[in-house]
């Protein structure tokens, strides 16, 4: 039998298509796995901001991963917006019988600024998911959050990586720069050395799903028996590709644009 990657997202939805659920999904398509998904939130959301949000009940989502894992197999998996702590609860006992990649996107407000997530879900996340992950992937908020420390320079995104890691015992830690000015430069720190990956930032406004796409990524390879280092390396070409061809619709922050990083050949035989 051919060996199939199988890639799940668990997180909220954004109708819209940039975000969430959906651009998790289209990432795994473009990444050559098959994507499944069990949906937290269903968000009323576009590139503008969120209008509003519906939770589905804890009973529903734990439904929905029995319905998943007593039936597929899932090589790895990640999270995104998880709402409340009684959601975090029902994925975490999941988890922990789990044997899978996890890649946590640690999903706490939109691009817009929006909260996507309450205090005590917040608090659950890092005392009590972060054990759990083979790699967590803030962005310069969510890393302040998490360390409780003022993030400012390439260095303290360095140190953060070794503190998620060394002390707060997440698998690994990818503190994304993309909140810096200059490159758009992120760090990983595995237990043993830091990686850096650069890219030229791109001027423009269309970064809307960025984190979900690039979290997405990085599990898609993981599905394939990447090694961590290589899974990171090649899921920020993809991220930065679709980036750059990223779309200018929408009146307020575009999607990336997720079939930007098939190579020409690609392209033409379809
Ligand atoms: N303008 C840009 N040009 C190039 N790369 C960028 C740009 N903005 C972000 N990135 C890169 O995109 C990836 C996602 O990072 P970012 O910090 O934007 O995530 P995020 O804030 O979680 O995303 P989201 O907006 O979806 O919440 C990182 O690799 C970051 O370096
Ligand atoms: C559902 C969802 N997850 C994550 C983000 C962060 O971009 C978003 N806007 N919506």
């Amino acid at each position: 039998m051919t060996y199939v990657p199988c890639a799940l997202t668990i997180a909220g939805t954004d109708p819209s298509g940039g975000a969430g659920i959906q651009a998790d999904l289209k990432t795994f398509q473009e990444l050559k796995t098959y994507g499944m998904s069990v949906i937290t939130s269903v968000v009323a959301q576009n590139t503008t901001g969120v209008q509003d949000i519906n939770h589905l009940s804890v009973a529903f989502i734990e439904q929905q991963l029995e319905s998943v894992f007593s039936d597929m197999p899932v090589h790895a998996l990640k999270t995104g917006m998880i709402a409340n702590e009684a959601m975090m609860r029902a994925v975490a006992a999941r988890l922990a019988s789990v044997d899978a990649a996890y890649v946590m996107d640690p999903v706490m407000v939109a691009t817009s600024g929006d909260s996507l997530i309450d205090e005590e879900a917040r608090q659950f996340l890092k005392k009590e998911l972060l054990p759990l992950t083979t790699i967590v992937t803030p962005n310069l908020p969510e890393t302040e959050f998490i360390t409780g420390r003022k993030i400012e320079t390439t260095e303290d995104m360095k140190d953060a990586a070794a503190f998620i890691v060394d002390e707060l015992h997440a698998g690994a830690a990818l503190i994304k720069g993309g909140h810096l000015q200059g490159e758009a430069v992120d760090f990983l720190y595995d237990g043993h050395q830091i990686h850096m990956y650069s890219e030229e930032r791109i001027p423009t406004k269309n970064t809307h799903g960025t984190g979900c796409t690039y979290s997405a990524a990085i599990t898609a390879n993981l599905s394939k028996g990447l090694p961590l280092h290589e899974a990171v390396r090649q899921a920020k070409r993809f991220v930065t590709a679709a980036i750059r061809s990223s779309f200018d619709i929408g009146s307020g922050n575009g999607p990336t644009n997720h079939w930007a990083s098939r190579t020409k050949e690609e392209q033409r035989s379809e």
